[in-house]
């Protein structure tokens, strides 16, 4: 086990590059299960615990995955399970994202039950509507999902009851192989769906409206592995340019896709920071004087994303006044006020709303990454509070942060990650959201 330890004080400078998206890359392994022909190579797939698990479970299931220097190359003609076995599904939820792709190509799957997690239940139901509707029938027990279609999918016109980014993922995948034509309306709006429409269509599906509140899938007979590029982490840039923003820093954050980010950057300029985007990245300049309060409230795409809501709390704490942050996303993604307020932060909680009283002094402090982003922002915090702080809980951290630390550093941060033994109560307690750190080269020899 490792922890991080901050040293606060130091204004960030320099230019900072991004990783691959997790949130992109991981529904893009999931379809690439679609291939019943070809090679699918997916080049800037980040180094992040998601991508090792997800890779172990495509393994398990028979296809022939290899990664080097950021790239996948994943063989799926040699498919032979359609199960994904509760040891892999309960370190990441996204592995549900298998469902579609194996019900589609295969006709039927067996998924362990994702389960809730650190920030909420999560449920499922879009996703299973979406495949009864085509035609499947679903089946719960023993902690499975058992999903079996009799013949080809069928088309179909599916209204989500909420945009839902994994439901809208997970249909699209199953309605490309289909028969027929399927309307996903209401459907999730996020660039993570768009670079997933755009790798199906270079596999030869074809999709339109990804991006928008209703896509239209025209299923095809077959598809076969491609070559894509996976799109520029915008929840990783976004925490880098509030390190900078924190901190009164510069730094530019090489590939950061402004469009994408277009609400941090905002609620950013409301602040008073200065910001200037350009076709290669991002730059949060200089700051001159001191930072306002504001309200956030996290929405679906294109609202603030839920992703950096911690994050952004981490940076009202040093702003001046009060501020209001409301997660609508998820019921249950404020674990990491108790962890602030060990640092001398002053947040109370109101229903889905926590009330932040910001510009007090922040204190350097022991503290636990509750889930992944937690982690991040804890970091965020460190590196203004007085003194030293000890994030711990990296398993979090490590599902979706590259080299964090390293990249903090480089930008002048006083960061550094250390190995420690943690006790061992506190590791067995977290163990239905931790994922089990894998061998990496051992997995993929
Ligand atoms: C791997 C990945 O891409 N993860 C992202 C994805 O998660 P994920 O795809 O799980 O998030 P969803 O958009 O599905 O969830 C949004 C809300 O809808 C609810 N819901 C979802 C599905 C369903 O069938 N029924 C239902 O009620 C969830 O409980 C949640 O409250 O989008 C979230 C919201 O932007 C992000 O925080 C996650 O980082
Ligand atoms: C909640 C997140 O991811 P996941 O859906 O994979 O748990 C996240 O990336 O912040």
């Amino acid at each position: 086990m490792d922890k991080i330890v901050v040293r606060g004080g130091k204004a960030l400078a320099g230019n900072v590059k991004l990783s691959g998206a997790k949130n992109a890359v991981l529904p893009i392994i999931a379809a690439s299960i679609l291939a019943e022909e070809g090679i699918s190579v997916i080049h800037d797939a980040p180094a992040l615990d998601d991508v090792y698990t997800i890779c172990d479970l495509l393994k398990s299931m028979g296809n022939t995955v290899t990664y080097e220097n950021e790239t996948l190359t994943i063989d799926a003609t040699t498919l032979n399970s359609v199960e994904a076995s509760y040891e892999l599904v309960r370190k990441m939820r996204a592995s549900f994202l298998v469902m579609g792709p194996l019900l589609a190509r295969k006709g039927s799957a067996r998924v362990a039950l994702p389960g809730g997690c650190a920030i909420g239940t999560r449920p499922i139901d879009q996703h299973l509507k979406g495949f009864e509707a085509m035609g499947a029938k679903i089946e719960i027990g023993q902690g499975f999902i058992e999903a079996k279609a009799n013949e080809r999918l069928k088309g179909a016109k599916i209204y989500l009851d909420i945009a839902s980014v994994g439901a809208t993922e997970n249909i699209m995948m199953a309605a490309a192989l289909a028969e027929g034509t399927t309307v996903i309306e209401n459907a999730a709006e996020e660039p993570e769906i768009v670079d997933l429409a755009n790798f199906l269509n270079g596999m030869g599906a074809k999709i339109r409206g990804a991006g928008t509140g209703s896509i239209r899938i025209e299923g095809v007979e077959k598809l076969k592995g491609c070559v894509h590029s996976v799109i520029p982490d915008r929840i990783e840039a976004g925490t880098f340019m509030i390190a900078a923003a924190i901190t009164g820093g510069d730094v530019f954050i090489e590939g950061a896709i402004c469009d994408h980010l277009k609400p941090i950057t905002a609620k950013l300029r409301e602040m008073g920071v200065d910001v200037v985007e350009s076709e290669n990245g991002i730059r949060v300049c200089r700051r001159q004087g001191p930072l306002k309060a504001v309200d956030v409230k996290t929405l679906p795409y294109p609202g603030f994303p839920t992703d950096m809501q911690s994050q952004m709390m981490a940076l009202l704490l040093t702003s001046e006044g009060t501020s209001i942050v409301t997660e609508t996303v998820f019921e249950n993604r404020f674990m990491h006020v108790e962890e602030f307020c060990r640092m001398s932060a002053k947040i109370k909680i109101e229903g889905r709303s926590a009330i932040i009283e910001g510009g007090g002094k922040l204190t350097g402090s022991k503290v636990t990454a509750t889930d992944l982003r937690a982690g991040a922002a804890l970091v965020l915090a460190g590196l203004v509070a007085e003194g030293e702080t000890e994030v711990f809980g990296l398993h979090h951290l490590d599902r979706g942060y590259v080299n964090f630390a390293e990249k903090l550093r480089a930008l002048g941060a006083q960061v550094e990650r250390v190995s420690v033994s943690e006790p061992k109560a506190a590791v067995e307690d977290d163990v239905r959201t931790a994922p089990i750190k894998v061998n990496f080269s051992a997995n993929f020899a």
